[in-house]
């Protein structure tokens, strides 16, 4: 009998949120009783393909010894990096050091993620020989500007917002993100590394309100989702 696949999921939590405007870093705001980092980490427990979870966390990070995760999944902590993709290759270098084939990478700012979606694209993660991510068809008219200007209006056909998880081979993703470099400001999600060196990762159809805490703001939007969920 064939051996199994197995799946770690990889959570990027050391940046600093520095668009919050926050002095903590957004992972570690509460909101709904918990921190946004214990939300999602409990979301990508729930899919029991998820054997693993580790995340990546700021070489001086002083929060996340103070939480108290309620999954039965083994949690491992590794020290993230400058950039989030760095702090991704610590995360899938982990991975693959410790025997998994897969990895699900999905930001520590996503904390709405919802089962559905997960079982979604770790099944066509798993799949697709260029793995597969989250994302969300583009539905308002889109501008491109010069200072506040409206220059022109692009056409929106086939234009899709990227979300995480994104899923991949351990070693296909690793070798992606070290050809193109860890420190290349084109990477912002493991899809573009993937994509640089010539794959076409397959996109999942998710929802809008599995937002990335980004803005003030976000974390009321990300409040209502997370105690609403018929919405
Ligand atoms: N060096 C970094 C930078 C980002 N991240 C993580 O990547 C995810 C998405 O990144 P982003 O929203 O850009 O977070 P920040 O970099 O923290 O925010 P900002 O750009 O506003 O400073 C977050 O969970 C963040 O913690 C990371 O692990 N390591
Ligand atoms: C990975 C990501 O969340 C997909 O939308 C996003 O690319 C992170 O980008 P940011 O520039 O760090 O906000």
């Amino acid at each position: 009998m064939d051996k199994q696949s197995s799946l770690a999921a990889v959570i990027p939590a050391a940046g600093i949120g520095s668009r919050m405007q926050l002095t903590t870093p957004k992972q570690y705001l509460t909101i709904a009783g918990q921190t946004v980092l214990q939300h999602s980490v409990a979301a990508l427990a729930r899919d029991p393909r998820v054997a693993r979870i580790i995340i990546a966390i700021a070489k001086a990070d002083q929060h996340a010894q103070q939480l108290h995760f309620s999954v039965d999944v083994p949690i491992t902590w590794v020290t993230g990096g400058a950039t989030r993709a760095a702090s991704v290759a610590a995360g899938v270098h982990k991975a693959r050091q410790l025997g998994y084939d897969f990895v699900a990478v999905h930001d520590a700012a996503r904390p709405c993620l919802q089962a559905d979606e997960l079982s979604a694209v770790i099944s066509a993660g798993m799949r697709h020989a260029d793995g597969a991510l989250l994302a969300v068809p583009v539905a308002d008219t889109l501008k491109r500007a010069q200072d506040q200007q409206v220059q022109e209006t692009l056409v929106r056909d086939n234009l899709w917002r990227a979300q995480t998880p994104q899923v991949f081979a351990c070693d296909k993703l690793l070798r992606a993100l070290l050809e193109v470099g860890v420190n290349n400001a084109a990477i912002t999600d493991e899809a573009s590394a993937i994509e640089l060196v010539g794959g076409h990762p397959q996109l999942v159809t998710g929802r809008s309100t599995n937002i990335k805490i980004t803005q003030p703001g976000d974390e009321a939007l990300a409040t209502l989702f997370l105690t609403n969920r018929n919405i």
